[in-house]
């Protein structure tokens, strides 16, 4: 039997149900018990609009915080009456069980946006998130920054040795950023999406044009900040840049907003607010995944 919780229980409980599964917290009103069943599961017993509803999860849990990527069930339906299908199926034949919606196709996702916006900072958070998404690592020839690790955050390679993948016909796009290479690994996207599985690409400004021009199904989006001036902070607290390489980066970031128009999508990641912005592009992708268009192809 679940059992009845104390306040302070309760409200951990309420929260990791929250952050599990906003969509489906939000009409919930109230858990009343939570905990432990006889048969090992999970249970939790609510009031959602009225409605009593009882959620059973997987796994026995004491510790409510560690619930985190336990898959809630919804509340069991009836049970179909089986003489109401026998005639349906008598009726119209065996029904089908494909899917009604065909799985979208993979997808190719492009996040761009000046220097220093926050394109990095976005997609470690997105990584965390979307383990269903495959970032692909860029190949540069510039130095490591402190604590970037190679083949995490990008493949660090001589310019002889990125010129050699370029001859060899191994980079799906590549440009000279700021006096350095950088360029995307062809294989890294071929695989990804054979594999069905859909692509996150950070590319600069110039080379997401290409990747456009390449690709033009890919979803392509502006990363920018509130302001010119914000913008400008974040690249000089990030000391990486001494000054003449920063004052050429700011140049170039004025030059690639007017470059904007050319995105599908622009997401300012403001001040203080980078969870937000994550948010915003993993909504987009999720919202590009439902176009029919991407799903009605295979037909
Ligand atoms: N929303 C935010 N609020 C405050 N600081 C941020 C935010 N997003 C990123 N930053 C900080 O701004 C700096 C620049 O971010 P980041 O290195 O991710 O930019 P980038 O677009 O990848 O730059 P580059 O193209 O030069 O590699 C970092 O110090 C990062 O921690």
């Amino acid at each position: 039997m679940a059992q009845s919780l104390g306040r302070c229980a309760m409200r951990g409980a309420q929260q990791t149900l929250r952050s599990l599964r906003p969509a489906l917290w939000s009409p919930l009103h109230h858990i009343e018990t939570c905990g432990p069943s006889a048969s090992s599961k999970f249970v939790v017993r609510c009031t959602a609009v009225g409605q009593p509803q009882t959620w059973r999860l997987p796994l026995a849990q004491r510790n409510y915080s560690s619930l985190a990527g336990t898959e809630l069930k919804p509340p069991s339906q009836p049970l179909p009456d089986p003489e109401v299908l026998k005639h349906v199926t008598a009726a119209l034949g065996p029904l089908d069980t494909k899917p009604l919606a065909p799985p979208a196709q993979p997808v190719v996702i492009v996040i761009s946006g000046p220097s220093g916006v926050g394109k990095d900072a976005v997609l470690e958070r997105l990584k965390h998130q979307r383990p269903d998404l495959y970032f692909v690592v860029t190949a540069t020839s510039r130095p490591m920054r402190p604590g970037e690790v190679d083949g995490r955050d990008y493949f660090f390679v001589s310019r002889e040795r990125f010129e050699g993948w370029l001859a060899g016909g191994l980079l799906l796009e590549h440009a000279l950023v700021y006096g350095e290479y950088k360029g995307i690994p062809r294989q890294q996207v071929d695989a990804a999406l054979a594999a069905g599985t859909d692509v996150v690409l950070r590319i600069d400004v110039q080379g997401a044009a290409t990747i456009k021009r390449l690709m033009p199904d890919c979803i392509s989006i502006f990363v920018t900040a509130d302001s010119e001036e914000v913008l400008v902070r974040r690249l000089v607290a990030r000391k990486t840049e001494p000054l003449d390489k920063l004052l050429v980066r700011v140049n170039t970031a004025r030059q690639e907003n007017e470059h904007i128009a050319n995105f599908d999508y622009v997401v300012v990641n403001r001040d203080g607010a980078l969870d937000e912005c994550v948010r915003q592009v993993s909504g987009i992708i999720e919202a590009e995944k439902a176009r029919t268009a991407r799903r009605l192809v295979r037909r």
